[in-house]
């Protein structure tokens, strides 16, 4: 018999139950490991997921481990959806203390237990929170994996299509670096079914002739219009973090745009921030740099600065 996959998740708020929803419906883990602060809260949580199992593709083992994040040590996945999203209203910069303070309670317990498998940190800024677990931990920066823009480029695909009438899964584009106000598009390598975009711009002027710079304040702002009604978002985050998860346990070798450390790629070093990624089951394999236009390029480095300077105000760093 295969080894139980098993998933930790650590802030069970709206995201991080989403999560594990979304994990128990995709059959994605043979157990779960739910931990927050708030031992009602987490109790509550594995209660409601328990009482799920009938209708769910398999059985699942759903563990409380309330805040002994020791317990973590055996997961092959531990997801950090640690926070306080009301500090995020109108800015995720909002949240920079709050969470890299989270990280700095469990990250060290958590590896010192002996964990070797694979974060996917979710928590805002998520860039800043990634550098600060591979800061703090010292942990293989590839086994790092911030959903990043992950999601900013589900919600470019989702403009593009309503402007185009294409399904967003057949839309390869991606938003690249900070997942916050300063991501940009990747227009110039921007394609469908291998067309470059600004192509079919060309050839089909009505259909693929939209604003770009719309479409891309669209994308950008996407977090902000759900937040509005809801104080959150949460069903697209965690279906874009069971994603990456889905590319680990199944060791896909998948391209998803994903928050990994710069290694030099167009020059930047030292942060995490988002490019697509090949992922599989040792985490991040391959970073792909694209072929951006000046204008691109100097957007996807002043966005590496706005990292820099949030990390800048962590007087502890
Ligand atoms: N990267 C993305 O695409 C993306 C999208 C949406 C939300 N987020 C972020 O995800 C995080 C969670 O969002 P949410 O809406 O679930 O927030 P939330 O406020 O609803 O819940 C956060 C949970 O984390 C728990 N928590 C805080 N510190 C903890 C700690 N040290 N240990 C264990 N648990 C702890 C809290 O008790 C709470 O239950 C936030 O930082 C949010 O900004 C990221």
């Amino acid at each position: 018999m295969a080894s139980a996959r098993k998933v930790g998740i650590i802030g069970l708020g709206h995201v991080g139950a989403h999560v594990a929803n979304s994990l128990l419906l995709q059959g994605l883990a043979d157990e779960l490991y739910l931990c927050d602060v708030k031992a009602q809260k987490v109790l509550s949580e594995a209660q409601d997921l328990h009482d799920s199992l009938t209708f769910v593709p398999f059985n699942t083992k759903i563990v409380n481990v309330g805040d002994r994040y020791e317990e973590l040590a055996s997961c092959d996945i531990i997801v950090n959806a640690a926070g306080n999203v009301a500090m995020a209203a109108g800015n995720r910069d909002g949240e920079l203390f709050c969470t890299t303070d989270s990280a700095r309670s469990f990250a060290n317990r958590v590896v010192d237990a002996g964990f070797d498998g694979i974060w996917v940190s979710i928590a805002n800024p998520c860039d800043v929170v990634c550098t600060t677990i591979w800061h703090l931990t010292n942990y293989d920066p590839k086994k790092i994996i911030g959903s990043g823009c992950g999601l900013d480029s589900a919600r470019l695909h989702s403009e593009i299509s309503k402007k185009c009438g294409i399904s967003p899964k057949s839309i390869d584009a991606y938003m690249i670096g900070e997942h916050g106000f300063s991501q940009i598009a990747a227009w110039k390598a921007a394609t469908i079914a291998g067309k470059p975009l600004s192509e079919l711009a060309c050839e089909y002027p009505e259909q693929y002739g939209f604003d770009q710079a719309e479409v891309e304040e669209l994308a950008r702002k996407g977090g902000y219009v759900t937040y509005e009604g809801k104080g959150c978002t949460e069903y697209a985050v965690a279906n874009s973090a069971v994603r990456v998860c889905a590319a680990v346990l199944h060791n896909e070798h998948a391209v998803l745009s994903a928050s990994t450390l710069m290694c030099g790629q167009y020059g930047e070093e030292g942060i995490f921030t988002s490019l697509p990624c090949v992922i599989g089951a040792e985490g991040i394999e391959q970073v792909y740099t694209l072929d951006l236009s000046d204008a691109e390029l100097e957007g996807f480095h002043k966005s590496c600065q706005h990292i820099r300077d949030n990390i800048a105000q962590l007087a502890w760093w």
